[in-house]
């Protein structure tokens, strides 16, 4: 079979651990943001985490040019309950002072989407900031996914443990079961997004676990359908930054929030 992007994406990375280095611990210990505890509490009738996103290997760069801080504000006074930034570089576009920024700018759980294969990116993580991180199951072994998850947690990190499909998700629950688990509907050969990869799993995924749909979400209806299926949450990266009012493409998609008017800026 041919190689896919998450394939390509891991090479760049295992390249880029070898030249790695950590940057300082934060000044002071920070608050932690329960990624977890917020979307059981949603702000909107579906969680949401809103994604600052300049780049992807299916778009390429996003025509509106953004600012990490800026998007991430918005996005907080819109009632988002999570930020996910994604850092990496390469493909993304993105950095770790991205995550930086947007943990000096809202006081909501900060998800750090990158590849992670390595403790040290766990480390990193906790030292910029990040209130979780991402592991995805297509990229592990199950057992070294475990291992990076229990490290995630020992440095007080919460995982959104991500799948792609019903091999993945059993070979990840034969294994373990994540307290989040993220079903990804982009297929990584093709790029195309389907809502009912989250339809197909979900009723298998733990009634314990918080489920986010990740992805392909752009209309209400999308928003509706992921609810009906039992998702807690959605994750939402194009849809958003494409929007030129960002705050009204949440209503749109969510309905207003129940702090909207609060928060607004
Ligand atoms: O977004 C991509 O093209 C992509 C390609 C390969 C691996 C990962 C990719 N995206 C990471 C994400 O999971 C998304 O940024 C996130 O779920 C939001 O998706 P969307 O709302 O469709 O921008």
């Amino acid at each position: 079979m041919s190689e896919s992007i998450l394939d390509q994406i891991l090479i760049t990375k295992k390249e880029e651990l070898t030249h790695f280095s950590l940057p300082d611990p934060m000044p002071q210990p920070k608050l932690h943001y329960s990624l977890k505890d917020a979307l059981l509490r949603p702000n909107h009738r579906l969680g949401l985490i809103a994604e600052v996103k300049h780049a992807s290997p299916s778009k390429g760069i996003f025509r509106t040019k953004i600012s990490a801080k800026k998007t991430a504000t918005l996005y907080a006074s819109a009632c988002a309950d999570a930020i996910s930034v994604l850092t990496d570089q390469n493909y993304f576009h993105g950095s770790i002072n991205d995550l930086i920024e947007v943990r000096q700018s809202v006081q909501l759980p900060i998800l750090r989407k990158d590849f992670i294969i390595d403790e040290r990116q766990i480390e990193e993580s906790a030292r910029i900031g990040a209130d979780a991180v991402l592991l995805i199951a297509a990229a592990l072994e199950p057992s070294a996914l475990h291992e990076l998850y229990l490290a995630a947690k020992e440095r007080g990190l919460e995982a959104l443990v991500e799948v792609h499909d019903a091999q993945e998700l059993t070979s990840l629950l034969n294994c373990f079961t994540p307290e989040i688990i993220g079903v990804n509907n982009r297929d990584l050969r093709t790029f195309q997004t389907n809502l009912h990869v989250t339809a197909t799993l979900a009723p298998n995924i733990p009634r314990n676990a918080v489920l986010i749909s990740e992805s392909g979400v752009h209309r209400a209806q999308d928003v509706q359908f992921l609810l009906e299926q039992g998702a807690h949450a959605a994750l939402v990266g194009e849809a958003l930054i494409c929007a030129a009012d960002k705050r009204q493409k949440i209503c749109d998609l969510f309905g207003k929030g129940v702090n909207a008017n609060a928060a607004r800026p």
